[in-house]
C-alpha cells in the first residue's frame, strides 16, 4: 500500500536540510537512465535518518535519477544496541514509518527505490531486509539478506550477525517499471537482482541473477574498513566483469565516532568491470547515467557464455 503524505514535520526538515549535501554526477555514456546511490549518514535517531534519506532521494531525483539506491541498515546504528529497537514490521504498513516515507518517496517522484535494509520484525524474528519500491509506490520486492556477516579475525575484526539476524532463504529478481520503457531495447532491461552486503561475496547469488535476466545487481552494503579497503571495490568489480552486467552498491557514510567503521565508496561498476562512479567516505549522492547496450557490446565481443566449459567444471 501507497503511504498518503508525508508527515509535515519530515517535510519541514527535508527543505531546511536538502542544499547541504553533496553531489557527484558522473555522465560518461549516452546513456538510457540516471541512478542515483545515496551515501547517507546514520544516527541513533531514526527521525532524522528518515529525513536524512528522504531528502538525498528528492537531490538524486533532481539530478534526474528514476533508480535510487539507498544503503544498508540506513534508519539504524548498524550495532546490536539498536537492531530490535529500530525494527518495522512491513506486514503492518500503516505503523512502519520507514515503509510509508519509502513508498511515498517512490511514488511522488514516479521513481523505482531499492530502499537499502533496515531490520524487519516478523514472526518473532528479526532480518536485515530490502524493500524495492515502484513509481506507484508499491512494494514490488522484499530481499532478506541470505549471508550473513559472521567474521572473527583475531586482532582485526569480529562480528556475528547471526547472533542477531535470521537468514533470508530466497535470491530477489525485479522486473522494474524500466522494462517498459520504449526506448530501452528489449523487453528484460529492467530485471534486477538484489543482495545486501556479504552476499556479493558469493558469486554464485550474482551468476544466477544473470541466467535470469538481471542487467543490474544492486548491493546495498556497509563493507567495514577492515575488510572494505582490500576487497569492496575488487568484489563489485569481479561481480560485474563475472556476469557481464552493472553493479550499484550504496554504502552509509563513514561516522568516526560509531562502533563499526564503515568504508563507504558507494560505486556504480559497468559490464567489463569499470568503475563508472565512486564515492569517498563521506556523506553524498552520487548519480550516474547507465547504458545498457553496453552489456549487449561487451557480451557479444566476448561471449563468455558460450565460452563456459560447464561440461568441465559444473558436472
Ligand atoms: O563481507 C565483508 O567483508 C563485509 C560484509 C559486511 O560488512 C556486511 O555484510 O554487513
Amino acid at each position: 500500500m501507497m503511504a498518503s503524505s508525508t508527515p509535515s514535520s519530515l517535510e519541514h526538515t527535508m527543505l531546511a536540510a536538502s542544499e547541504q549535501v553533496p553531489i557527484i554526477v558522473v555522465a560518461i555514456y549516452c546513456g538510457q537512465f540516471k541512478i542515483g546511490l545515496c551515501q547517507l549518514s546514520v544516527t541513533s535517531e531514526k527521525n532524522q535518518n528518515l529525513v536524512c534519506a528522504r531528502n538525498s532521494i528528492k537531490a538524486a531525483v533532481e539530478c534526474g535519477a528514476r533508480l535510487v539506491v539507498l544503503p544498508e541498515m540506513w534508519n539504524c546504528p548498524y550495532s546490536n544496541d539498536y537492531f530490535a529497537k529500530f525494527a518495522e514490521d512491513f506486514e503492518n504498513e500503516d505503523a512502519s514509518p520507514t515503509f510509508s516515507m519509502l513508498s511515498e518517496a517512490a511514488c511522488s517522484h514516479g521513481i523505482t527505490i531499492v530502499g537499502g535494509s533496515v531490520p524487519e520484525s516478523s514472526d518473532g524474528r528479526l532480518y536485515n531486509t530490502s524493500c524495492v519500491f515502484g513509481p506507484d509506490g508499491k512494494l514490488k520486492a522484499k530481499h532478506r539478506k541470505i549471508h550473513l556477516f559472521d567474521i572473527e579475525i583475531p586482532g582485526d575484526i569480529t562480528f556475528k550477525e547471526s547472533d542477531f539476524f535470521a537468514a533470508g532463504d530466497k535470491p530477489t529478481i525485479v522486473d522494474t517499471d524500466l522494462a517498459t520503457d520504449k526506448q530501452l531495447f528489449n523487453a528484460d532491461v529492467g530485471r534486477i537482482g538484489i543482495g545486501i552486503c556479504h552476499d556479493i561475496r558469493f558469486p554464485e547469488l550474482a551468476a544466477l541473477y544473470r541466467a535470469k535476466g538481471a542487467r543490474i545487481i544492486c548491493y546495498p552494503g556497509a563493507f567495514n574498513i577492515s575488510t572494505g579497503e582490500l576487497l569492496w571495490e575488487v568484489m563489485q568489480r569481479a561481480r560485474a566483469a563475472d556476469n557481464q552486467l552493472f553493479v550499484a552498491t550504496c554504502s552509509p557514510s563513514r561516522d568516526s565516532s560509531g562502533s563499526y567503521a564503515i568504508w563507504g565508496h558507494s560505486t556504480l561498476v559497468g559490464p567489463s568491470g569499470e568503475i563508472i562512479a565512486t564515492s569517498g567516505h563521506e556523506e553524498t549522492v552520487v548519480v550516474a547515467e547507465i547504458d545498457y547496450s553496453k552489456i549487449e557490446l561487451q557480451r557479444k565481443g566476448l561471449p563468455l557464455d558460450k565460452q563456459k566449459r560447464a561440461d568441465i567444471y559444473l558436472s
